[in-house]
């Protein structure tokens, strides 16, 4: 029964209390110590005991210290974090209702334990007070967790997202929901004065058009399903490890699986880059649990991934999918970057100890992570870089490695960086061990982890290099017809580059289960912003200034097409890649195709010769020419839509280029 005060007790409540030794009496009374001598726990209350197990700190941003201590700082940390507080309030707020909406630090959830809850009480936030408060999103406080920790975001995502487990290895095993891959016909870009003229628009553009209105209406969407939750997770971070051209990014997400995927994608500022952080180059919003309005202009489904390159702002509604806020910042670099003279390239990039830098280009699952991983090698980056008059640089802090068959043996590198802080996305595991299969597609084939650059033991940091000496077009030919390796010259790079060829991979974009050839500009035309005669022209320029070699090496079908043939044995790319880092190939014999007319080596040191010319491996000779003819008729196809278009300032190359496809 309870009594008055809220505390159980018994009827009479005259029942004796129980006395133990030392308990009632301050000594024992025959000095015999029993199992309590061990020194009792300083907490007085279990709220207290808990407390106790977290040691207080400011984890991201503690005060600067300055010349002369805390004393001679600037400004305080309270006041530090109400700056802070203020500028996210500003990034979340409505642009036609109010301010911003009143934002706190911390976690809602703690409030119920007592003793932190002071901070996080309105109150004592009086400072963010909107001025025209016309609805009822301004009697709300929306809590802030500003870049939390892994091990935070683990809680977080364990606690309160569906689908998050840790598995058997320490990585978080996260769900995506219904999208597992990007949605590029679900992506816009706003249309402005400045961008009708600057960006590349029409046939084979990935920039499909919205006006500013309908962007502010997504926007304004996204921000009030930000709004409307109790808290939201930021992320302030850097793209491209080039210190003079470093972008500051903002990223607002509503849960813990999408802020450790950033963290690991993003450059992680240090405390004090933190402190000086300010305001942000560009700002994600991502409401990806929430739709678009299928009735607003411009939209033809309920997702929606948005563009605005004069408000430096990206919004995403309709898609949980990670990988959007990863391309959609590349998508933007792909503009800032050129304005710079800096070309951005979808590459991975290692050096070898002798400080020799390859790229490596190639669509989604051509092996430009698997292949730039080398543990012979220092990973520079798996996916995103800039050149520029420095050499080379990696956009990102982390890398994106397709784990669909992963297996210890043959990629062990990024096998061992599958650990404690790892995003693994829309694996299957097994229920009671936790322990990961690769090999099962149930959710997708588009399994994918994502870690901090820094789990590769041989990671180069910072992420810079010299300039390219070989610069590697990966190409996944699911017909079986292009050679595993070919030496190419300017004009045939150039060739190759622009047209982009590979045959997609099941699954990173929505909708496609089964591979099929595909054209894409630049090998990443789904993210270039500008025509791609702009970065072809510009890595014409700097291959040839500095040197480097072009080769085009086939990761996919050899001995037949897809469904005949098998995928080249990722040993054998390996040791090709090696005789092009070594210089081996360069001094190799060649001998000229037919129809593509590209130079392939007649041996190599440990893969079989037959296999160096494709032909050697059909057992259907005619099938086989039948094959590269219709392979080589779409090469020409693909290529019409550029024959107009100049590359560089005077016309020659561009003629040369042209006479640089298949010939039939
Ligand atoms: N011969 C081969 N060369 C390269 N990769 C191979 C080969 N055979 C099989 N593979 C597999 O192909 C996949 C290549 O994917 P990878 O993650 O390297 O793609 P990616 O180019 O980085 O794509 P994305 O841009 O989507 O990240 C890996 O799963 C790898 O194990
Ligand atoms: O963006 C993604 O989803 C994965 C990736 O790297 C690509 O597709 O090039
Ligand atoms: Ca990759
Ligand atoms: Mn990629």
């Amino acid at each position: 029964m309870a009594s008055d005060n809220g505390n159980f007790s018994f009827d009479n409540g005259v029942l004796p209390k129980i006395q133990t030794n030392g308990a009632g009496s301050k000594k024992p009374a025959n000095g015999i110590c029993h199992d309590d001598s061990v020194p009792p726990v300083k907490a007085q209350t279990i709220h207290e005991l808990h407390s106790l197990q977290r040691k207080r700190s400011a984890p991201t941003t503690p005060v600067k210290e300055g010349a002369g201590g805390a004393a001679f700082a600037t400004i305080s940390e309270e006041e530090r974090q109400q700056l802070q507080l203020q500028s996210i309030s500003a990034s979340l707020a409505s642009l036609t209702r109010e301010t911003g909406p009143k934002v706190v630090r911390g976690d809602p959830a703690r409030k119920a334990e007592g003793g932190h809850a002071a901070k996080a009480t309105p109150e004592h936030h009086h400072y963010i007070t909107p001025t025209i408060s016309v609805s009822d999103s301004a009697l709300k406080f929306t809590h802030v967790l500003y870049n939390l920790s892994p091990a935070e975001l683990y809680e977080q995502a364990i606690k309160y997202e569906k689908g998050s487990f840790i598995t058997s290895n320490g990585a978080l095993a996260t769900l995506s929901g219904a999208k597992t891959g990007r949605s590029p016909r679900d992506k816009r870009v706003v249309k402005d004065d400045v961008t009708t003229e600057d960006l590349w628009w029409g046939k084979g553009s990935p920039n499909i058009e919205m006006d500013e209105h309908t962007f502010l209406t997504n926007r304004e969407r996204a921000v009030d399903y930000l709004n409307s939750l109790d808290k939201v997770f930021v992320n302030d971070q850097f793209l491209n490890w080039d210190p003079e051209n470093r972008i500051k990014v903002r990223i607002i997400s509503a849960r813990a699986y999408h802020s450790l995927f950033m963290h690991n994608m993003c450059i992680r500022a240090t405390p004090e880059e933190l402190e000086d952080f300010g305001t942000p180059d560009f700002t994600i919003y991502n409401a990806g649990q929430f739709p678009c309005n299928r009735y607003t202009h411009y939209m033809t489904s309920s997702t929606s991934v948005d563009i605005n390159l004069a408000r430096r702002e990206m919004v995403i509604l309709g898609t949980q999918y990670a990988g959007e806020m990863k391309k959609g910042l590349f998508s933007v670099m792909h503009y800032l970057m050129p304005k710079r003279q800096i070309l951005s390239l979808h590459s991975g990039c290692n050096m070898g100890k002798d400080g020799d830098v390859a790229l490596f280009f190639g669509l989604s699952g051509t092996g430009k992570t698997t292949l730039s991983t080398d543990h012979n090698r220092l990973l520079i980056g798996d996916d995103e870089h800039c050149w520029s008059d420095n050499g080379v640089s990696n956009i990102e802090g982390g890398c994106y490695a397709k784990c669909i068959d992963l297996s210890q043996e043959k990629e062990p590198d990024i096998w061992n960086a599958i650990k404690f802080g790892t995003v693994l996305e829309n694996v299957v595991f097994e229920e009671h061990t936790r322990e990961v299969d690769y090999t099962d597609k149930s959710v997708t084939e588009n399994t994918r982890a994502a870690y901090p650059i820094e789990y590769i033991p041989n990671a180069k940091l910072p992420c810079v290099g010299p300039h390219p000496k070989n610069v590697i077009l990966l190409a996944c030919d699911a017909f079986g017809v292009l050679p595993p390796v070919s030496k190419l010259n300017l004009a045939q790079t150039m060739y190759h580059f622009i047209s982009g060829y590979t045959a997609l991979v099941a699954g990173t974009e929505d909708g496609i289960k089964e591979p099929q050839a595909t054209f894409s500009a630049c090998f990443g035309a789904a993210f270039i912003m500008l025509h791609p005669t702009k970065y072809a022209a510009m890595l014409a320029e700097k291959m040839q200034k500095y040197g480097a070699t072009g080769w085009l090496v086939n990761t996919g079908w050899s001995g037949g097409r897809y469904g005949v043939g098998n995928r080249i044995k990722l040993a054998y790319t390996r040791k090709i890649i090696d005789a092009i880092h070594s210089g081996e190939l360069l001094n190799a014999k060649y001998q000229k195709t037919e129809v593509f007319g590209l130079e392939i080596p007649t041996g190599l040191n440990g893969v079989p010769s037959e296999i160096l010319d494709p032909i050697n491996t059909w057992e259907d000779k005619a099938a086989y020419k039948e094959t590269l003819l219709k392979l080589a008729g779409l090469f020409k196809k693909n290529f019409e839509v550029f024959a107009n278009h100049k590359i560089g300032t005077d016309g020659s190359l561009t003629d040369e280029i042209l006479a640089a496809g298949p010939n039939f």
